[in-house]
C-alpha cells in the first residue's frame, strides 16, 4: 500500500487572548493581569493513511479537527513535528473559504478552482458542470457576497468536487446545505471514495460516518483519543447512544440517505 498521508509528531501552539480592546489589555496589564496564553490544539499527532482509505474525523467542537486538516492541506505549518501528503488535495474546510465576495458566482469559481490547481483550459472544460452542480442559476454573476450561507457552500463544493485530486477533504459539507443538495453532496462523495481517493470526511453523524468511512479517527483536545475501526470508535465517542441522537439535521440527512441503524 501507498502512504497517502503522514502526520508525524505534529503540535500546534495557538495564542488565546482574554481582552479584547487595547483599553481592556492596558487596564488588566495595570491590575497584573494576564493578556494571553497559549494552548496546544494539536498536542503530538501522529498517524498515517494509505492512498483510497476513508477517514471519518471526529471529535467535539474544538477538538482540532479543522486545525489537522488545514496542516494536512498545506495552508498551516506545525509548531513542531511533520505531515506529509501524496498528489493533488482538494476539497473544502470552511464554507466559502477562499471566496472574494465582491466577486461574482462565475469569477469565484475561475479563482477557487485555480487555487485548488486546476488550469484554465480544465476549468472552462468543466465551468458548466461545476454551474451545474452548483445549482445557483441567475446567481451566477451575483457577488457572492450577496448569497446565502447554503448557496456559498454549494459553489464551493461543486468546485472541489470537479478537481481531480488524490485526497478529498470535507468538513462540515452538510452543514449548510438543504437535504436535497446534501443527498447529492454525499453521493458524490461516495463516487469520490469508491474512485480510490483518499477521503477525510468530518462529521458529528454517526450514522453517515458508518456509511462513508472505513476508519475513524477521534481527536480530544488536540490529542489522538482514538485511531481504528469506525463502530469502536464511534462508541468511544458514545455518539451511538439512542438517547443522545445525532442533531435533528443530520439525522434526517441519514434517514434520507437510507443508511443501516
Ligand atoms: N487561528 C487560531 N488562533 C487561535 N486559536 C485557534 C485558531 N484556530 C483555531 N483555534 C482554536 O483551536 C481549537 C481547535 O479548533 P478547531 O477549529 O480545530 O476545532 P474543531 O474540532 O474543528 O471544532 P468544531 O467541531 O467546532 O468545528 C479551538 O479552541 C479554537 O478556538
Amino acid at each position: 500500500m501507498v502512504a497517502s498521508i503522514a502526520v508525524e509528531h505534529v503540535s500546534k501552539l495557538f495564542d488565546k487572548q482574554f481582552q479584547r480592546t487595547l483599553k481592556q489589555k492596558t487596564v488588566a496589564r495595570m491590575r497584573g493581569q494576564k493578556t494571553s496564553d497559549t494552548f496546544w490544539a494539536l498536542d503530538d499527532v501522529t498517524f498515517t493513511v494509505e492512498q483510497g482509505e476513508a477517514i471519518g474525523l471526529m471529535g467535539l467542537n474544538g477538538s482540532g479537527k479543522s486545525t489537522l486538516l488545514k496542516h494536512i492541506m498545506g495552508v498551516m505549518r506545525p509548531t513542531s513535528g511533520s505531515v506529509r501528503t501524496r498528489g493533488r488535495i482538494s476539497g473544502l474546510i470552511a464554507t466559502g473559504a477562499g471566496f472574494h465576495p465582491q466577486m461574482t458566482g462565475r469569477e469565484n469559481i475561475y479563482m477557487n478552482a485555480a487555487i485548488l490547481g486546476m488550469s484554465e483550459k480544465e476549468i472552462d472544460a468543466k465551468f458548466e458542470s461545476i454551474a451545474d452542480f452548483a445549482e445557483v442559476d441567475d446567481f451566477m454573476d451575483t457577488p457572492v457576497g450577496n448569497y446565502s450561507s447554503g448557496m456559498f457552500a454549494r459553489l464551493g463544493f461543486a468546485v472541489a468536487v470537479h478537481v481531480d485530486c488524490d485526497v478529498f477533504i470535507a468538513d462540515e459539507v452538510l452543514a449548510v446545505g438543504d437535504q436535497p443538495f446534501k443527498r447529492k453532496c454525499m453521493q458524490r462523495m461516495e463516487e469520490i471514495r469508491d474512485s480510490g481517493v483518499t477521503l477525510f470526511y468530518v462529521s458529528h453523524a454517526a450514522q453517515s460516518v458508518r456509511k462513508m468511512c472505513d476508519r475513524v479517527i477521534v481527536l480530544e483536545k488536540g490529542n489522538l483519543g482514538f485511531d481504528g475501526d469506525v463502530n469502536p470508535g464511534i462508541k468511544y465517542l458514545k455518539y451511538d447512544n439512542e438517547d443522545e441522537p445525532d442533531t435533528l439535521d443530520e439525522e434526517s440527512t441519514d434517514a434520507e440517505l437510507g443508511s443501516e441503524v
